[in-house]
């Protein structure tokens, strides 16, 4: 039995004091049945460990292949272990298109992050125009084939599928299109590492907000969200969270 998983992705956003919508967020959920998980930007994780007490999970945005060295401005698995982050997300469209990651890697990336014990959020997900194209399914099954490294279980990795049109935008696929791509989604994961792939959490990121994740939580092979936006805010994110919990 999966499961299900509420993570949320601050992304380049929040301070200090946007801590007190962590210690809202549990006040409001303390015992969810859903688990929950929020990624904040790298100079908030220790803090939001620190705040969380062990009652939500903690996780960085991104982390290098190396485990230290000469790579000014990168953060390595091993810092955001000691920083008391257990999660990481990997591959987010975002650093695919700002910082030129490829699949290799965020594959190299994620072998890093289970070394350190971290669980990797890896992240897959076709452009607008490759969805115009058809080429949906052949660029999620590259995506994943090529950033899952040997060694992804069920418990050290977890799936977001994320369209890139979706992200920020307020639209959001069809729901057959999710169920066509998740299902899709489990049948690869399945193939290549067997019972491990039918144990892996299989995420849908893109605009999820309370009045449309009840739906989208029942959809096939949807074992949550990564939520962007709506993950700021404790009172979205706790009605995303309720939904999850409902489904
Ligand atoms: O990682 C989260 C996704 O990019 C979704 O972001 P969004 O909920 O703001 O559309």
């Amino acid at each position: 039995m999966r499961r299900k998983l509420a993570a949320g992705n601050w992304k380049m956003n929040g301070t200090k004091a946007s801590l007190s919508e962590v210690a809202a967020l549990i006040d409001a959920h303390p015992a969810p049945k859903s688990e929950v998980l929020l990624c904040p930007p790298a100079t908030l994780v220790a803090a939001m460990a620190e705040a969380a007490g062990g009652k939500i999970a903690v996780g960085g945005q991104d982390c290098h292949m190396k485990a230290s060295g000469a790579h000014t401005g990168d953060i390595s698995a091993e810092m955001l272990v000691d920083c008391g982050a257990t999660h990481v997300i990997l591959g987010h469209s975002e650093r695919r298109a700002d910082h030129g990651e490829t699949s290799a890697l965020v594959c190299a990336k994620a072998e890093a992050a289970l070394k350190a014990g971290l669980v990797a959020v890896v992240c897959v997900g076709e452009t607008e125009g490759q969805r115009d194209a058809g080429e949906t399914l052949d660029i999620v099954g590259t995506q994943l084939r090529v950033s899952l490294p040997e060694g992804a279980t069920g418990a050290n990795t977890v799936i977001a599928y994320e369209p890139v049109w979706a992200i920020g935008t307020g639209r959001t696929p069809t729901l057959e299109q999710i169920a066509e791509v998740h299902d899709f989604m489990r049948a690869e994961l399945v193939a290549r590492f067997g019972e491990e792939g039918a144990a892996m959490r299989l995420l849908y990121g893109g605009s999820v907000k309370p009045s449309n994740a009840a739906e989208i939580f029942a959809t096939s092979n949807v074992d949550g969200a990564l939520v962007g936006g709506a993950s700021l805010k404790a009172a979205d994110f706790g009605a995303i969270l309720t939904a999850l919990d409902a489904a």
